[in-house]
């Protein structure tokens, strides 16, 4: 492998050499399979490793696994992924999606497991010899080439002729808006269009397997906006395997055909954007999926000749016919459990009603066509969503710190959870 450097700091990165590797002719999209994959990063010894034991320092602060081998950064993974699906592996810092990438992409050895893309396990397969490519955080581009020059420059290195680089390299460039900008050198460009260049070099490789590490986290909001659409187009033109991984709920939920969300180095649920959201497996996905977060009450869980009920703070209110027919088909017993329920899921209710729960507003936050209202239950911070519309028809256009207001939950959608082990009682 060259040397290679990033678009910033000219420091030497391993990754831009893999994301110009010499891959292999490209083949039949591929599907990739993750069977009982496990990663351990052994204990740092010695003064030299300062960086790895401070790595090690963060996986301590997570609740990772650390044995006498090492770090545990991920474990008991099992995951198949279609061909030409979009999977986004989601997750908060240091869970192990990154680790996981990276022993996709061949950079990070597998500790245990099983590694197939296609029908190849690739477990000892070098990085170059995967057909795969990644898209960096950091860009990876090299300084001294052009965009033209950057792209080309796999393409160059498997020996194909000049005329059908240009056109390759002039279609992706067509593709991702940046033909005007072939002739210059990275440092003449903004973070997004280095994006850009750095997504159509993956694109020229065709390859079976599009790796993106964070991509857009290195750009402000309102461009990682437009680039997570320009990634949605991109999907519908590049006819490949991705697997992308990022942090932020939102880029999982528009992008993701299906999502894994992860904690801990565990996957702890795997399903359409839609289905995570509306079922989410345990507190941790409903609280990680969704914005607002979700909000959670201790409760009680109540059995009666009415069917199930639940009770916060004194407040009793049944439960929809659908989750009472699951929760008697599973024989659910009367327990403590948390009650989880979205914030656009709370309606404000008469203030005669006695089955609402009593709050007391602290701040309202005008978004345009919603208000955020943050209101007091019992010491407990709590967000409603109210449709701006909804409030001014019924002469509540304005909630002021202090108001007293009811919150109605029955009838509405809510979450049960198991108050020992977190689990989704209803799934
Ligand atoms: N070389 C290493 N030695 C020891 N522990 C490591 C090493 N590399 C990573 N880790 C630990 O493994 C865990 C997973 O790291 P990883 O980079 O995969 O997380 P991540 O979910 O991608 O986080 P982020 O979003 O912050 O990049 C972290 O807790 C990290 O501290």
């Amino acid at each position: 492998m060259e040397t290679c450097y990033n678009a910033y700091g000219g420091v030497s990165v391993r990754e831009a050499c893999f994301a110009e590797a010499d891959a292999p002719e490209p083949k039949n999209m591929a599907n990739v399979i993750l069977k009982n994959i496990k990663k351990v990063y052994p204990h740092a010894g010695g003064a030299v490793k300062k960086k790895k034991r401070t790595k090690e320092e963060g996986a301590k602060k997570s609740n990772l696994q650390i044995t006498e081998q090492g770090v545990v950064a991920v474990q008991a993974f099992n995951l198949d992924i279609a061909d030409k699906e979009f999977i986004v592996l989601v997750g908060p810092s240091g869970c192990g999606k990154s680790t996981l990438l990276r022993m996709i992409a061949g950079l990070e050895e597998i500790t245990e497991g099983e590694l197939y893309i296609g029908d190849n396990m690739v477990n000892d397969v070098e990085p170059k010899n995967r057909d795969i490519a990644m898209v960096f955080q950091n860009y990876a581009l090299y300084p001294h080439m052009t965009v033209f020059e950057n792209m080309a420059f796999a393409l160059k290195l498997r020996k194909i002729p000049k005329d059908e680089i240009k056109r390759k390299v002039q279609e992706a460039a067509e593709i991702l808006d940046i033909t005007e900008y072939l002739d210059r050198k990275p440092k003449a460009l903004s973070g997004g269009q280095r994006q850009r260049v750095a997504i159509g070099r993956a694109i020229v490789r065709q390859p079976q397997v599009f790796l993106m590490d964070e991509p857009l986290s290195n750009l402000d909001a309102k461009l990682r906006n437009q680039m997570r659409a320009e990634i949605i187009k991109l999907r519908q033109k590049v006819d490949t395997t991705f697997i992308y991984v990022t942090h932020d709920q939102t880029e999982a939920m528009t992008l993701g055909d299906r999502i894994v969300v992860m904690n801990d180095g565990f996957i702890q649920q795997i399903g359409t954007p839609q289905e995570v959201f509306d079922h989410p497996a345990n507190i941790f996905v409903a609280g990680f999926i969704g914005s607002p977060q979700m909000n959670f009450f201790d409760a009680k869980l109540l059995r009666g000749g009415e069917g199930y009920s639940v009770s916060v703070n004194g407040v009793r209110f049944g439960l929809p016919e659908e989750k009472q027919a699951l929760l008697r088909t599973r024989d659910v017993p009367e327990q403590e459990i948390v009650l989880g329920i979205r914030p656009e899921h709370i309606t404000i209710g008469r203030e005669d009603d006695d089955a609402c729960v009593p709050a007391v507003v602290d701040l309202s936050e005008m978004m345009g066509t919603s208000i955020h209202l943050h209101a007091d239950v019992n010491g407990k911070d709590v967000v409603v969503v109210v449709p701006t519309a909804d409030a001014q028809d019924e002469g509540r256009s304005a909630f002021t710190h202090g108001m007293g207001i009811k919150m109605e939950f029955g009838g509405n959608v809510v979450h049960l959870f198991g108050r020992e082990d977190g689990k989704n009682l209803c799934l």
